[in-house]
């Protein structure tokens, strides 16, 4: 306490207590003392601990009766002044309240003064006021009440409410002192909660006193809410039927909502996923470096514990700048990837296939002179037309007559060096004393005879191509030359110093066993490598029978036209004897043998008897063989129905038809094709 404070006991004497004027009365006493010696008054009583003397409500509101003690306290900084305030309030306290007309005036300024802030308050204050007197008149009707019952308090105040609001609930609490709480009533567009009581005052009543709320917004809110928890219902129900399965999980990585499709797809149930972490699921996750890093990982694909292939899309859930979680959508994949595994093989083939076609494709008029329809001749054809593209050494490997030639003129045609001169060499035919002037060329009186200077074919070939045939035949003096041209593209003519460099593609062939020729020395490995960059294999005729037929009808034709006469047409038994021969000296001997029939032939069809008779004799040949091997299958122990297998097949096999076949068995042309149905056998397997 402060040191100079006076704690002074009271005990009020005036027969209505502390009442309304005067509790005025004392505060405007204690406003007047305090002034005149610095202190300030507080009060206590009961519960009331240290109240100012001046508040007028309080004082009021302690309910102070005649014959009460209460204590003042008057704390000043003059010890004197204090004792003199606080003796002249006690004093006043215990009076008995005479009031003369001056301060009667100044009480009750301040009796209005109160009344005025009062009404001041009931007018700021939210709820809404409306009070009657025990006469059902109206007393009180704050702003708040005016907006709420629409009307304006003048024409309410001082009116008998039973006029105005004929169904106000006032009276009635009024006469039967029962309150009325939580009413809830609707009023334009306000809801309002009116909790009304009955004003007692010394167990009085003096009235009622409604307190209006209005919850219109509180109402709208609820029905937002109400409106928002459908909606959250209907999402999740949209979440929940969806396929994808999603997973959204909070700031600290708590899983906070799974969808079914989630817990499908990763074969755990809710309870397993629900609440639980994932930093503790799975720490080196996608999920968690969002989370981290707050930015989305989109398309990851991973392979979960069931075994299931998922992809994954995550994203962070960003508010205001923060990272607050993030939602993970996954798809089953493990179908799809099997699908995609399907759809690579589809998209392999597809570009092998396309590759084909482009091979085929590609291949350029230059190809247009090799005919063929084999598989074999096709791969060769396309490896050259690739081959041309670039500028490496080729080397055309295979039997004489089988087009080698006819592939290098194709390379070089197809190539950028095309409109240069194309040079070939038969290194086989040319003797070896001649060949390096031949291919290097000489200086004028580099030997006897030489009188003026020669350019070999290196040089002739500048520029373009070079076919160096028959390469098997070099000896080895001349492979060393030529590896050097080979490697450096630069040469010295015979009999000269001088280096010359020439720019040239090399191509070149040979029939012989080359693999060999490394074996016994005969030919040069590196001057093998350095030919062998890009290698070509031309089969033989034999190897390729398909091409047969196709070549034979192609000869024919340009034979035809050479010899300006009329187009002949092949009797099948003289195509078979060509298709069975086996061509040792391949197409070349194919062309020559029909240019020979050709010339020979009277009339336009070649028969059997046109073709010669080393080439029919192979078909004879192989017919006989036919019979020994029937009569060889007939030795063994065969069942009847194997015996008629092989007869219906020989004799297709020999007749090429049903009806001939039938003929020549004795047999309808439909009993024979039925057997070949029943034995299955198809004539494609006929032919050789
Ligand atoms: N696929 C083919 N289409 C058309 N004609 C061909 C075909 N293959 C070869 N010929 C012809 O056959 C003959 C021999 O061909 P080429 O001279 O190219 O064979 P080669 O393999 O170089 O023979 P060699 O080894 O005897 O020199 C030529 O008249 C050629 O036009």
């Amino acid at each position: 306490m402060n040191p100079n404070s006076i704690l002074r006991k009271v005990m009020i004497k005036h027969k209505k207590g502390l009442h309304a004027r005067v509790a005025a009365m004392i505060v405007q006493k204690a406003v007047e003392l305090q002034k005149e010696h610095e202190v300030i008054f507080k009060v206590q009583k009961g519960t009331f601990k240290e109240v100012p003397l001046t508040s007028i409500l309080l004082l009021i509101s302690m309910r102070i009766k005649a014959g009460e003690e209460i204590e003042i306290l008057t704390i000043g900084n003059d010890v004197i002044e204090t004792k003199e305030a606080s003796e002249k309030m006690g004093i006043y306290l215990e009076s008995d309240f005479d009031y003369d007309q001056t301060s009667m005036n100044s009480i009750d300024n301040l009796l209005q003064d109160n009344i005025l802030t009062a009404e001041n308050i009931f007018n700021n204050i939210g709820n809404g006021l409306l009070v009657i007197d025990e006469n059902n008149i109206v007393t009180l009707f704050n702003t708040e009440a005016e907006r709420l019952f629409g009307i304006t308090s003048d024409q309410i105040i001082g009116k008998n409410i039973k006029e105005v609001m004929p169904e106000s609930e006032l009276p009635e609490v009024a006469r039967t002192k029962k309150p009325k709480i939580g009413y809830t009533q609707n009023r334009g567009k306000y809801t309002i909660v009116t909790n009304t009581t009955p004003l007692i005052v010394e167990n009085e009543t003096r009235g009622a006193v409604s307190i209006l709320e209005d919850i219109s917004k509180l109402v709208k809110i609820s029905w937002q809410l109400k409106e928002i928890k459908e909606l959250k219902e209907k999402y999740q129900l949209i979440l929940e039927s969806v396929q994808d399965g999603i997973c959204v999980f909070d700031h600290k990585g708590k899983i906070t909502y799974v969808n079914v499709a989630y817990c499908q797809i990763v074969g755990k149930n809710l309870k397993e996923l629900m609440g639980k972490n994932i930093h503790d699921l799975s720490p080196e996750g996608d999920r968690v470096k969002v989370l981290k890093t707050g930015q989305p990982i989109l398309g990851g694909i991973s392979e979960k514990e069931n075994g299931v292939t998922i992809v994954a899309n995550i994203n962070p859930l960003i508010v205001d700048g923060q990272i607050r979680g993030g939602i993970s959508t996954i798809k089953d994949i493990t179908q799809l990837q099997d699908l995609m595994e399907k759809l690579n093989q589809i998209s392999a083939k597809a570009d092998y296939l396309q590759e084909e076609l482009i091979r085929t494709k590609r291949l350029g008029p230059a190809f247009d002179r090799i005919i063929g329809v084999s598989g074999k001749i096709y791969d060769s054809m396309a490896i050259a037309a690739k081959a041309s593209l670039s500028n490496y050494t080729v080397l055309i490997r295979g039997e004489s007559g089988t087009g080698k030639e006819l592939i290098a003129e194709a390379i070089h045609y197809s190539s950028a060096r095309d409109k240069e001169p194309f040079i070939r060499v038969n290194c086989g035919a040319i003797p070896p004393t001649l060949l390096e002037s031949e291919l290097f060329g000489h200086e004028k009186g580099a030997f006897t005879s030489a009188v003026k200077t020669k350019l070999g074919r290196f040089e002739l070939a500048h520029k373009g191509t070079i076919f160096l045939d028959e390469i098997g035949e070099l000896d080895k003096s001349m492979q060393v030359k030529l590896l050097r041209v080979v490697q450096n593209k630069e040469f010295q003519r015979v009999g000269g110093e001088k280096t010359i460099k020439v720019d040239v593609r090399i191509v070149a062939a040979t029939n012989q066993n080359l693999e060999e020729l490394l074996k016994t020395g005969d030919f040069r490995e590196d001057l093998y490598y350095r030919l062998n960059v890009i290698p070509i294999w031309l089969p033989p005729l034999r190897e390729r029978k398909e091409d047969i037929p196709v070549l034979v009808e192609y000869f024919a034709e340009k034979i035809c036209k050479d010899l300006e006469r009329d187009s002949i047409i092949l009797e099948k038994e003289a195509m078979h004897a060509l298709i069975q021969y086996d061509w040792p000296g391949n197409v070349r001997e194919l062309e020559n043998i029909m240019e020979r029939t050709i010339i020979l032939l009277d009339g336009d069809v070649i028969r059997l008897g046109h073709i010669p008779s080393y080439v029919v004799g192979n078909h004879q040949e192989n017919m006989n063989k036919s019979v020994e091997s029937l009569i060889t299958e007939m030795d063994h122990e065969l069942t009847y129905e194997e015996y008629e297998k092989i007869i219906i097949k020989k004799a297709l096999k020999k007749h090429g038809s049903y009806n001939k076949a039938g003929k020549a068995l004795g047999l309808t042309h439909n009993t024979v094709a039925a057997k070949a149905r029943k034995f299955n056998i198809r004539f494609e397997d006929l032919i050789d």
